[in-house]
């Protein structure tokens, strides 16, 4: 295929082109990842599919040089460095954007890219097809480097950035639309605005400080960032709105609305009418049908509607949030046109009481709980070591209620092996009748942190799932289990860990822990999955 004939816009420009109807298919949001590089000594190319803007930090030094924000690879290269991305979804290419910002002397002077679809085996296989998309441009120092192509390209599932000869790219953007691989069962439910099912948002009102095209991200984002976010409107009957155009004609029979990190910013009601469009976007005369009537939604959660109309079959949907704010994810479940309905209502998800987002761990959050090993916080510091140091005094209260002393105090490690099951399920909790319990990681910072799950007693002796509280403790945190509280096991995240851990114990095994299932809670950990 002859390599693609495109144009170079201005970056300002590309709202009014069809790359604004894009999504970045490279983008680390909705799952790119670099697979091979040839270089990366000065900047990581992970940089390069960074969904946030290239940040500009002169004078930050590491020990390779100048830190950089992008993919910047090492001098005097007598050829060319490449890298190649795995695009998030699978999908056709419509236009890129090479950025170079804040690479002056030393960005790539020239670069081209290419595509294969390869959705399994070995992408670096000699006998791998790669085509050109983007033929050899040239790359003036710090700027956007927007192409068009003239016509959409086949699909792709990689994509192979050349770098002439060597140098920094800040971001690469892969501008195109999903092409969804849809379940081989017409009639399972999916959700129908999903990114990787060909969703895309084709209309915003306003998205001050986070676009609409967040709903339909994977996961459920790191904070509120990730979101969509509108100003605030200050008065009169304003609303915000976005349009989804559905991967494909269908039934919608459920919205799911995350609030996730929004707990003084979410709106004060939503809605969601629908319609049949032959448009990419609703012309003004379109039908709109309200499918999930005004309701409120709260802080900080996770919101399920039923909605109305399930008979008919939508191609968009338009969620309005009244007067503003922010919400991380849309899902609108449906099956598509052609396919036979679900018994409704549908209670296809796990139940909303039982998914929870794991918050950051504070003292007070903690503070029904247990302590939280760290230095801030601490109630009383005083110098030591001849003034070389300070000591934090009672950062945890140790328990020992043994009767007649049978207990005995325990210094041990525990070497945990990082789970595999994200978002994490807690099925179980254990509790020691007896003696409080710490764990302290020894991983130097080099994690990013565990997963600490908790519930008070109840008047049954069992865990009062209703005082679940789940936490992601940072690496350079320990935790301090009271005596009689229930929790987790611990669950190590990223890489084995060690934790110095503390208890009392007697050798008789009811005293010194006791276990129980739990009705399991589906944990979400903001940062650690999609
Ligand atoms: N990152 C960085 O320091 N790069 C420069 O040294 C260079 O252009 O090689």
């Amino acid at each position: 295929m002859a390599p693609s004939s495109f144009k170079r816009i201005a970056y300002e420009d590309l709202a009014s082109t069809p790359l604004a109807q894009c999504i970045d298919l490279a983008n680390s949001a909705i799952g790119g990842s670099i697979v091979a590089v040839t270089d990366e000594f000065f900047a990581p190319a992970t940089n390069m599919i960074n969904p946030a803007p290239p940040l500009h930090c002169p004078g930050r030094f590491v020990e390779t040089g100048a830190w950089m924000d992008g993919w910047e690879t090492k001098r005097h290269n007598a050829t060319y460095d490449w890298c190649i991305v795995k695009l998030g979804f699978a999908g056709q290419i419509l236009g890129f954007d090479v950025d170079t910002h804040y690479f002056t002397g030393n960005q790539a002077p020239a670069a081209s890219i290419e595509g294969t679809f390869c959705p399994e085996g070995n992408v670096q296989d000699k006998n791998i097809k790669w085509t050109e998309i983007l033929p050899k441009i040239d790359l003036p120092p710090s700027c956007h480097n927007v192409c068009v192509l003239d016509q959409p390209t086949e699909v792709y599932t990689h994509i192979r950035v050349n770098n002439y000869p060597d140098g920094g790219i800040a971001r690469c953007r892969a501008y195109g639309v999903v092409s969804p691989i849809f379940p081989k069962d017409h009639s399972e439910v999916i959700d129908l605005a999903f990114s990787g099912n060909g969703g895309r948002v084709v209309q915003v009102t306003e998205e001050h400080y986070g676009p609409g095209s967040n709903l339909l991200l994977p996961g459920r984002g790191k904070d509120a960032d990730d979101g969509w976010q509108s100003k605030r409107s200050r008065g009169g009957d304003h609303s915000d709105y976005v349009i989804v155009k559905l991967g494909a004609k269908g039934h919608l029979i459920k919205a799911e609305l995350d609030t996730s990190h929004f707990k003084g910013n979410f709106p004060h009601q939503i809605k969601i009418e629908a319609t049949n469009s032959d448009q990419d976007i609703p012309c003004a005369k379109a039908q709109w049908f309200t499918i999930v009537e005004k309701s409120k939604v709260g802080p900080h959660g996770l919101f399920y509607f039923d909605t109305t109309h399930a008979g008919k079959v939508f191609t968009h949907a338009k969620l309005s949030i009244l007067p503003d704010g922010g919400l991380k994810r849309l899902r609108l479940y449906g099956v598509r046109e052609g396919a036979t309905l679900p018994l409704l209502p549908w209670n296809g998800l796990a139940s909303p009481k039982n998914v929870m987002i794991a918050e950051p761990m504070t003292t007070a959050a903690f503070a029904l709980y247990g302590d939280v090993i760290e230095t801030k916080d601490t109630v009383m510091i005083t110098g030591a070591n001849q003034g070389t140091a300070e000591k934090y005094h009672k950062v945890a209260q140790i328990n020992n209620f043994f009767p007649n002393n049978r207990g005995v105090a325990n210094m041990c490690i525990f070497h945990c092996r990082p789970t595999t099951e994200l978002p994490f399920t807690v099925k179980i909790l254990e509790r020691h009748p007896y003696s409080s319990q710490f764990f302290v990681p020894m991983t130097h910072g080099q994690t990013r942190g565990y997963l600490v799950a908790v519930a008070l007693n109840g008047a049954d002796d069992k865990p009062d799932m209703s005082t679940l509280k789940t936490f992601i403790a940072s690496s350079t945190q320990g935790v301090n289990y009271h005596q009689g509280v229930w929790h987790h096991p611990m669950v190590a995240l990223d890489d084995t860990t060690d934790f110095a851990c503390f208890v009392h114990e007697s050798g008789v095994p009811q005293d010194d822990c006791n276990v129980v299932d739990v009705e399991p809670h589906v944990i979400h950990l903001p940062g650690f999955h999609n």
